[in-house]
C-alpha cells in the first residue's frame, strides 16, 4: 500500500504522468489494464496521473456505452478511480467515463478527478461533441451524449489544472475561458488521420497561447471493435516543446512539470497580460 503524499505550498517541481491503452469492449479487461499502468507510473514518482478518454469502453458503436453508464456518484468506475487515487497516493485525471444524463437516449463523456485521498475534486462534461465523416469512418457523438456547458478547473498545491476532453483541443475559446491555469490536461482517442494531421500541432498551439503545461493521454492502436486511434500520448510545456510522448501501443509517459519554468517563461513573455478583449 502506497502512501499519499504531502505537498508542500511551494511545491516546484512535480512528475506528470500520461497513461495511454488500447482499449477493447470488455470493462475489466481495460480495468486491470489501468491499474497496471497507472501502479507504473505511481512507481516512477508521478504526483499526478492521467488516462484516455473513455479508458473504460472503446468501441466504434457509440451504443455500447450504454450498458455501462453509471449514475453520477455510484458503481464500478468510479469507485475503480477513487480507490486507484488513494491506494497510489496521486491526482487521479479519469479519462473519461459514460455516465448517465437526464435524458434516457442520452449520456455525457465525463472526467471525473480525485485527489491522494481518494475523494472527488472535479467533473467535467465533454462540451464539444465529436463528429467525422470520411469514407468508412463515421463518428458522431452528439447523436447519443448531450454536451456540457461548464469549463472547469481545480486547484492542487503546484497549481491550477484547466479541463477538456478529446474534439475539446480544436476550440480555443474554451481555454481562453479558464482562469489562469498552470497546466491542460485532455484526455483523447483522436482517429488515426485527424491525429496523423492536427493532434501534435493543436496541443502545442494550445499550451504556447495559454503559456502552460499541457499533458494529454491517449487511445492507441487497432481495438477489438475495428476502431483505430493515433496515439501519440504526450506532455507540452509552456514553450511548446514536447517533452514525452509515446507514438504506439500502451504503456505510461512522464516528465516534469516546473512551476518556476512557467513563471520564468510568463515574465520573459506576458502575452497573457497582453490580451486585448
Ligand atoms: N473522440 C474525439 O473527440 C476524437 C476527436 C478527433 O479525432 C479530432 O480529430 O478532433
Amino acid at each position: 500500500m502506497l502512501h499519499p503524499r504531502s505537498f508542500s505550498h511551494q511545491q516546484a517541481e512535480v512528475m506528470l504522468a500520461a497513461v495511454q491503452m488500447t482499449s477493447s469492449e470488455d470493462w475489466a479487461h481495460n480495468r486491470d489494464t489501468a491499474a497496471r499502468l497507472l501502479a507504473e507510473a505511481a512507481g516512477s514518482g508521478a504526483e499526478l496521473v492521467a488516462l484516455p478518454e473513455f479508458f473504460p469502453l472503446l468501441h466504434r458503436d457509440e451504443q455500447a456505452k450504454f450498458a455501462l453508464a453509471e449514475q453520477d456518484g455510484q458503481g464500478p468506475m468510479q469507485d475503480f478511480l477513487a480507490e486507484q487515487a488513494q491506494r497510489l497516493g496521486i491526482w487521479l485525471v479519469g479519462g473519461s467515463v459514460p455516465l448517465k444524463s437526464p435524458f434516457p437516449d442520452r449520456l455525457t463523456n465525463t472526467c471525473l478527478v480525485y485527489g491522494p485521498d481518494g475523494g472527488r475534486v472535479a467533473r467535467y462534461d465533454k462540451i464539444h461533441l465529436f463528429g467525422f465523416q470520411r469514407g468508412e469512418e463515421r463518428y458522431n457523438e452528439a447523436s447519443s451524449f448531450v454536451p456540457g456547458d461548464q469549463p472547469v478547473t481545480f486547484d492542487t498545491p503546484f497549481g491550477r489544472v484547466g479541463l477538456g476532453i478529446c474534439y475539446d483541443l480544436r476550440f480555443p475559446e474554451l481555454f481562453r475561458q479558464l482562469d489562469s491555469v498552470d497546466l491542460l490536461v485532455l484526455p483523447s482517442a483522436f482517429t488515426v488521420p485527424t491525429g496523423r494531421a492536427h493532434w501534435e500541432l493543436l496541443l502545442r498551439a494550445r499550451a504556447v497561447e495559454n503559456l502552460c503545461y499541457l499533458l494529454a493521454p491517449a487511445q492507441a492502436g487497432e481495438h477489438a471493435s475495428g476502431r483505430r486511434t493515433w496515439g501519440h500520448s504526450m506532455l507540452v510545456d509552456p514553450w511548446g516543446e514536447v517533452l514525452a510522448c509515446l507514438p504506439e501501443g500502451e504503456g505510461v509517459i512522464t516528465g516534469m512539470f516546473s512551476s518556476q519554468r512557467l513563471a520564468e517563461l510568463r515574465q520573459q513573455l506576458p502575452a497573457l497580460e497582453h490580451r486585448r478583449l
